[in-house]
Protein backbone atom coordinates (compact mmCIF):
# COMPACT_ATOMS: atom_id res chain seq x y z
CA UNK A 1 0.00 0.00 0.00
CA UNK A 2 1.31 3.73 -0.52
CA UNK A 3 2.11 5.55 2.65
CA UNK A 4 0.40 9.20 2.65
CA UNK A 5 2.88 12.26 3.22
CA UNK A 6 3.50 12.19 6.74
CA UNK A 7 3.12 16.51 7.98
CA UNK A 8 4.39 18.01 10.75
CA UNK A 9 2.58 20.73 12.63
CA UNK A 10 3.93 23.60 14.12
CA UNK A 11 2.65 25.03 17.50
CA UNK A 12 0.73 22.13 18.11
CA UNK A 13 -1.46 23.32 21.43
CA UNK A 14 -2.10 26.22 19.95
CA UNK A 15 -6.07 27.68 18.59
CA UNK A 16 -5.03 26.29 14.67
CA UNK A 17 -2.27 23.66 15.77
CA UNK A 18 -4.81 21.46 17.21
CA UNK A 19 -7.42 22.31 14.52
CA UNK A 20 -4.87 20.92 12.22
CA UNK A 21 -4.03 17.59 14.24
CA UNK A 22 -7.69 16.79 14.16
CA UNK A 23 -7.75 17.29 10.44
CA UNK A 24 -4.72 15.54 9.71
CA UNK A 25 -5.64 12.86 11.72
CA UNK A 26 -9.47 12.26 10.52
CA UNK A 27 -7.81 12.39 6.58
CA UNK A 28 -6.86 9.42 4.53
CA UNK A 29 -4.63 11.29 2.66
CA UNK A 30 -1.99 11.82 5.21
CA UNK A 31 -0.68 11.17 8.12
CA UNK A 32 0.63 13.10 11.46
CA UNK A 33 4.42 12.42 11.96
CA UNK A 34 5.02 15.27 14.26
CA UNK A 35 3.93 17.95 16.50
CA UNK A 36 5.82 20.31 17.63
CA UNK A 37 6.31 23.46 20.83
CA UNK A 38 8.32 25.45 22.22
CA UNK A 39 11.26 24.15 24.93
CA UNK A 40 9.63 24.28 28.31
CA UNK A 41 5.94 23.92 26.94
CA UNK A 42 3.87 21.49 29.63
CA UNK A 43 2.93 19.68 26.45
CA UNK A 44 6.52 18.56 25.45
CA UNK A 45 7.05 14.79 25.70
CA UNK A 46 2.96 13.82 26.12
CA UNK A 47 0.85 12.30 23.66
CA UNK A 48 -0.52 15.27 21.42
CA UNK A 49 -3.83 13.21 21.31
CA UNK A 50 -3.87 13.33 25.05
CA UNK A 51 -2.81 16.70 25.82
CA UNK A 52 -5.60 17.48 23.52
CA UNK A 53 -7.96 15.87 25.96
CA UNK A 54 -8.82 12.99 23.47
CA UNK A 55 -7.65 9.61 22.16
CA UNK A 56 -3.76 8.74 21.99
CA UNK A 57 -2.52 9.67 18.62
CA UNK A 58 1.16 7.93 18.88
CA UNK A 59 2.39 10.92 18.26
CA UNK A 60 4.97 12.79 21.11
CA UNK A 61 5.01 16.08 21.33
CA UNK A 62 8.51 17.22 20.79
CA UNK A 63 10.63 20.69 21.44
CA UNK A 64 13.09 19.34 18.72
CA UNK A 65 11.68 20.23 15.23
CA UNK A 66 14.54 19.35 13.12
CA UNK A 67 14.50 15.33 14.18
CA UNK A 68 10.82 15.21 12.92
CA UNK A 69 10.93 17.19 10.04
CA UNK A 70 13.31 15.66 8.44
CA UNK A 71 10.96 12.18 8.14
CA UNK A 72 8.40 14.51 6.89
CA UNK A 73 7.10 15.38 3.69
CA UNK A 74 5.83 18.47 4.98
CA UNK A 75 5.25 20.98 7.78
CA UNK A 76 2.39 22.74 8.32
CA UNK A 77 2.90 26.09 10.46
CA UNK A 78 0.87 28.33 12.33
CA UNK A 79 2.94 30.13 14.82
CA UNK A 80 4.84 33.41 14.91
CA UNK A 81 6.83 35.24 12.00
CA UNK A 82 10.21 34.21 13.62
CA UNK A 83 9.52 30.95 14.53
CA UNK A 84 8.15 30.55 10.83
CA UNK A 85 11.79 31.87 9.58
CA UNK A 86 13.11 29.20 11.42
CA UNK A 87 10.91 26.34 10.95
CA UNK A 88 11.62 27.69 7.13
CA UNK A 89 14.97 27.08 7.17
CA UNK A 90 14.53 23.31 8.77
CA UNK A 91 11.87 22.44 6.25
CA UNK A 92 14.17 23.87 3.46
CA UNK A 93 17.14 21.16 4.75
CA UNK A 94 14.79 18.68 4.69
CA UNK A 95 13.30 19.85 1.36
CA UNK A 96 9.60 19.47 3.00
CA UNK A 97 6.59 21.23 1.98
CA UNK A 98 6.28 23.99 4.48
CA UNK A 99 2.94 25.52 4.36
CA UNK A 100 2.77 28.44 6.28
CA UNK A 101 -0.41 30.28 7.72
CA UNK A 102 0.89 32.54 10.20
CA UNK A 103 0.36 36.22 9.72
CA UNK A 104 1.77 39.90 10.90
CA UNK A 105 5.13 38.74 8.86
CA UNK A 106 7.11 42.44 8.05
CA UNK A 107 7.91 42.41 4.41
CA UNK A 108 11.70 42.02 5.21
CA UNK A 109 10.82 38.91 7.03
CA UNK A 110 8.93 37.98 4.12
CA UNK A 111 11.87 38.22 2.15
CA UNK A 112 13.71 36.49 4.42
CA UNK A 113 11.86 33.36 3.26
CA UNK A 114 13.42 34.01 -0.24
CA UNK A 115 16.28 31.48 0.35
CA UNK A 116 14.42 28.54 1.94
CA UNK A 117 12.23 28.66 -1.19
CA UNK A 118 15.51 27.87 -3.66
CA UNK A 119 15.10 24.55 -2.11
CA UNK A 120 11.57 23.90 -1.05
CA UNK A 121 7.98 24.30 -1.64
CA UNK A 122 6.96 27.34 0.18
CA UNK A 123 2.54 28.14 0.26
CA UNK A 124 2.10 31.15 2.37
CA UNK A 125 -0.85 32.95 2.36
CA UNK A 126 -3.02 34.80 5.34
CA UNK A 127 -6.50 32.91 4.64
CA UNK A 128 -6.41 29.44 3.82
CA UNK A 129 -9.89 29.25 2.85
CA UNK A 130 -12.13 28.40 -0.33
CA UNK A 131 -14.13 31.24 0.34
CA UNK A 132 -11.45 34.13 1.06
CA UNK A 133 -9.57 33.24 -1.80
CA UNK A 134 -12.35 33.52 -3.83
CA UNK A 135 -13.17 36.88 -2.53
CA UNK A 136 -10.11 37.82 -3.43
CA UNK A 137 -10.12 37.30 -6.57
CA UNK A 138 -14.08 39.19 -6.61
CA UNK A 139 -12.13 41.94 -4.55
CA UNK A 140 -9.48 42.61 -7.81
CA UNK A 141 -11.90 42.50 -10.28
CA UNK A 142 -14.42 44.96 -8.56
CA UNK A 143 -11.93 47.39 -7.97
CA UNK A 144 -10.59 47.34 -11.92
CA UNK A 145 -14.18 47.70 -12.77
CA UNK A 146 -14.93 50.82 -10.91
CA UNK A 147 -13.34 54.22 -10.75
CA UNK A 148 -11.89 56.52 -7.47
CA UNK A 149 -14.93 57.36 -7.49
CA UNK A 150 -15.75 54.41 -5.20
CA UNK A 151 -13.72 54.64 -1.92
CA UNK A 152 -12.38 51.16 -0.79
CA UNK A 153 -12.31 50.19 2.73
CA UNK A 154 -11.22 46.66 4.27
CA UNK A 155 -12.65 46.27 7.83
CA UNK A 156 -12.00 43.14 9.32
CA UNK A 157 -13.29 41.18 12.80
CA UNK A 158 -11.36 38.85 15.07
CA UNK A 159 -11.55 37.37 18.41
CA UNK A 160 -9.56 39.39 21.27
CA UNK A 161 -6.55 36.77 21.32
CA UNK A 162 -5.19 38.38 17.78
CA UNK A 163 -1.64 39.96 18.07
CA UNK A 164 -1.56 41.16 14.41
CA UNK A 165 -3.65 44.10 12.76
CA UNK A 166 -4.70 44.71 10.32
CA UNK A 167 -5.08 40.43 9.52
CA UNK A 168 -3.32 38.75 6.85
CA UNK A 169 -6.72 38.06 5.34
CA UNK A 170 -7.18 42.28 5.35
CA UNK A 171 -3.90 42.50 4.22
CA UNK A 172 -4.56 40.09 0.70
CA UNK A 173 -8.07 41.93 0.34
CA UNK A 174 -5.98 45.23 0.37
CA UNK A 175 -3.63 44.15 -2.01
CA UNK A 176 -6.20 42.75 -4.48
CA UNK A 177 -8.06 45.53 -4.78
CA UNK A 178 -4.72 47.76 -5.13
CA UNK A 179 -3.60 45.45 -8.08
CA UNK A 180 -7.48 45.60 -9.54
CA UNK A 181 -6.54 49.72 -9.28
CA UNK A 182 -3.03 49.85 -10.81
CA UNK A 183 -1.72 51.11 -7.91
CA UNK A 184 0.88 50.19 -5.12
CA UNK A 185 -0.63 49.53 -1.63
CA UNK A 186 2.27 50.86 -0.15
CA UNK A 187 0.95 54.46 -1.48
CA UNK A 188 -2.70 54.61 -1.22
CA UNK A 189 -2.72 52.09 2.79
CA UNK A 190 -4.65 54.54 5.42
CA UNK A 191 -4.24 52.45 8.09
CA UNK A 192 -5.57 53.16 11.73
CA UNK A 193 -7.02 56.34 12.08
CA UNK A 194 -7.26 58.46 15.01
CA UNK A 195 -7.98 61.97 15.87
CA UNK A 196 -8.23 64.87 13.48
CA UNK A 197 -7.29 62.93 10.11
CA UNK A 198 -8.28 65.36 7.96
CA UNK A 199 -11.02 64.88 4.92
CA UNK A 200 -10.24 60.88 3.60
CA UNK A 201 -7.66 61.00 0.42
CA UNK A 202 -9.42 59.74 -3.01
CA UNK A 203 -7.76 56.80 -3.98
CA UNK A 204 -7.14 55.65 -0.37
CA UNK A 205 -8.11 52.20 0.77
CA UNK A 206 -8.62 52.28 4.75
CA UNK A 207 -8.10 49.50 6.64
CA UNK A 208 -10.25 49.18 10.47
CA UNK A 209 -10.06 45.96 12.61
CA UNK A 210 -12.10 44.98 15.43
CA UNK A 211 -11.03 42.60 18.09
CA UNK A 212 -13.79 40.63 20.48
CA UNK A 213 -15.02 37.48 22.29
CA UNK A 214 -14.20 34.74 20.44
CA UNK A 215 -15.06 36.02 16.18
CA UNK A 216 -13.56 33.81 14.06
CA UNK A 217 -12.98 35.83 11.28
CA UNK A 218 -15.19 38.26 9.48
CA UNK A 219 -13.57 40.81 6.62
CA UNK A 220 -15.85 43.18 4.47
CA UNK A 221 -14.56 45.07 1.71
CA UNK A 222 -16.67 48.00 0.93
CA UNK A 223 -16.91 50.25 -2.01
CA UNK A 224 -18.54 53.41 -1.18
CA UNK A 225 -19.79 55.99 -3.72
CA UNK A 226 -22.13 59.03 -3.76
CA UNK A 227 -25.48 57.02 -3.65
CA UNK A 228 -24.27 53.61 -3.52
CA UNK A 229 -22.14 51.21 -1.89
CA UNK A 230 -20.94 47.69 -3.00
CA UNK A 231 -20.09 45.15 0.37
CA UNK A 232 -18.32 42.10 -0.40
CA UNK A 233 -18.13 40.01 2.73
CA UNK A 234 -16.95 36.46 3.89
CA UNK A 235 -17.51 35.67 7.66
CA UNK A 236 -15.40 32.34 8.96
CA UNK A 237 -17.65 30.41 11.78
CA UNK A 238 -15.16 27.10 12.10
CA UNK A 239 -11.24 27.38 12.19
CA UNK A 240 -11.46 24.12 9.76
CA UNK A 241 -11.86 25.51 6.94
CA UNK A 242 -8.34 27.42 7.25
CA UNK A 243 -6.81 23.77 8.39
CA UNK A 244 -8.85 21.87 5.28
CA UNK A 245 -7.36 24.20 2.82
CA UNK A 246 -3.64 24.27 4.44
CA UNK A 247 -3.96 20.11 4.32
CA UNK A 248 -4.65 20.75 0.88
CA UNK A 249 -1.68 22.79 0.51
CA UNK A 250 0.56 20.46 1.97
CA UNK A 251 -0.67 17.66 -0.88
CA UNK A 252 -0.56 20.02 -4.00
CA UNK A 253 3.02 21.06 -2.93
CA UNK A 254 4.32 16.85 -3.07
CA UNK A 255 6.39 17.01 -6.27
CA UNK A 256 6.49 20.23 -7.26
CA UNK A 257 9.11 22.37 -8.00
CA UNK A 258 11.04 24.65 -5.32
CA UNK A 259 9.95 28.14 -5.28
CA UNK A 260 6.88 30.31 -3.72
CA UNK A 261 3.26 29.57 -3.84
CA UNK A 262 0.17 31.02 -2.50
CA UNK A 263 -3.92 29.88 -2.41
CA UNK A 264 -4.37 30.74 -5.51
CA UNK A 265 -1.97 28.56 -7.03
CA UNK A 266 -2.94 25.44 -5.04
CA UNK A 267 -6.82 26.20 -5.48
CA UNK A 268 -6.54 27.16 -9.40
CA UNK A 269 -8.28 30.46 -8.83
N1 LIG B 1 -3.59 31.75 7.13
C1 LIG B 1 -4.72 31.36 7.74
O1 LIG B 1 -5.66 30.82 7.13
C2 LIG B 1 -4.83 31.58 9.23
C3 LIG B 1 -3.80 32.14 9.90
N2 LIG B 1 -3.80 32.23 11.24
C4 LIG B 1 -2.59 32.74 11.86
O2 LIG B 1 -1.92 31.65 12.50
C5 LIG B 1 -1.16 32.13 13.60
C6 LIG B 1 -1.52 31.34 14.84
O3 LIG B 1 -2.86 31.60 15.18
P1 LIG B 1 -3.54 30.87 16.44
O4 LIG B 1 -3.46 29.39 16.29
O5 LIG B 1 -4.86 31.51 16.62
O6 LIG B 1 -2.56 31.36 17.61
P2 LIG B 1 -2.20 30.64 19.00
O7 LIG B 1 -1.58 31.70 19.84
O8 LIG B 1 -3.39 29.90 19.51
O9 LIG B 1 -1.10 29.56 18.60
C7 LIG B 1 0.20 29.89 18.21
C8 LIG B 1 1.07 28.70 18.47
O10 LIG B 1 2.38 28.98 17.99
C9 LIG B 1 3.32 28.70 19.02
N3 LIG B 1 4.50 29.56 18.94
C10 LIG B 1 4.55 30.90 19.12
N4 LIG B 1 5.82 31.33 19.02
C11 LIG B 1 6.57 30.24 18.79
C12 LIG B 1 7.95 30.02 18.64
N5 LIG B 1 8.83 31.05 18.70
N6 LIG B 1 8.39 28.76 18.40
C13 LIG B 1 7.51 27.74 18.34
N7 LIG B 1 6.18 27.87 18.52
C14 LIG B 1 5.73 29.12 18.73
C15 LIG B 1 2.57 28.97 20.32
O11 LIG B 1 3.21 28.31 21.37
P3 LIG B 1 3.07 28.85 22.88
O12 LIG B 1 1.73 28.40 23.33
O13 LIG B 1 4.20 28.20 23.59
O14 LIG B 1 3.22 30.35 22.80
C16 LIG B 1 1.21 28.38 19.97
O15 LIG B 1 1.19 26.99 20.14
C17 LIG B 1 -1.45 33.63 13.67
O16 LIG B 1 -0.44 34.33 12.97
C18 LIG B 1 -2.78 33.76 12.94
O17 LIG B 1 -3.01 35.03 12.41
C19 LIG B 1 -4.86 31.81 11.98
C20 LIG B 1 -5.94 31.25 11.38
C21 LIG B 1 -6.03 31.11 9.94
O1 LIG C 1 -5.64 35.04 13.85
C1 LIG C 1 -6.66 34.51 13.36
O2 LIG C 1 -7.48 33.92 14.05
C2 LIG C 1 -6.84 34.55 11.91
N1 LIG C 1 -5.87 35.02 11.18
C3 LIG C 1 -5.82 35.13 9.78
C4 LIG C 1 -5.65 36.57 9.37
O3 LIG C 1 -4.82 37.26 9.98
O4 LIG C 1 -6.31 37.01 8.44
C5 LIG C 1 -6.93 34.40 9.09
C6 LIG C 1 -8.23 34.32 9.82
O5 LIG C 1 -8.97 35.47 9.60
C7 LIG C 1 -8.07 34.00 11.29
Amino acid sequence: MTQTPGIVVTGASGRMGQMLIKTISDSDKAHLVGAVEQAGHSWVGRDVGEAMGGAPLGVTVTDQPLEVIARAQAIIDFTAPEATLEFAALAAQARAVHVIGTTGMTPEQIARLGPAARHAVIVRAGNMSLGVNLLVQLTKRVAAALDEDFDIEVIEAHHRHKVDAPSGTALMLGEAAAEGRGVDLADVSDRGRDGITGARERGHIGFSAIRGGDIVGEHEVLFAADGERIVLRHAATDRAIFARGALKAALWGQGKGPGEYDMVDVLGL
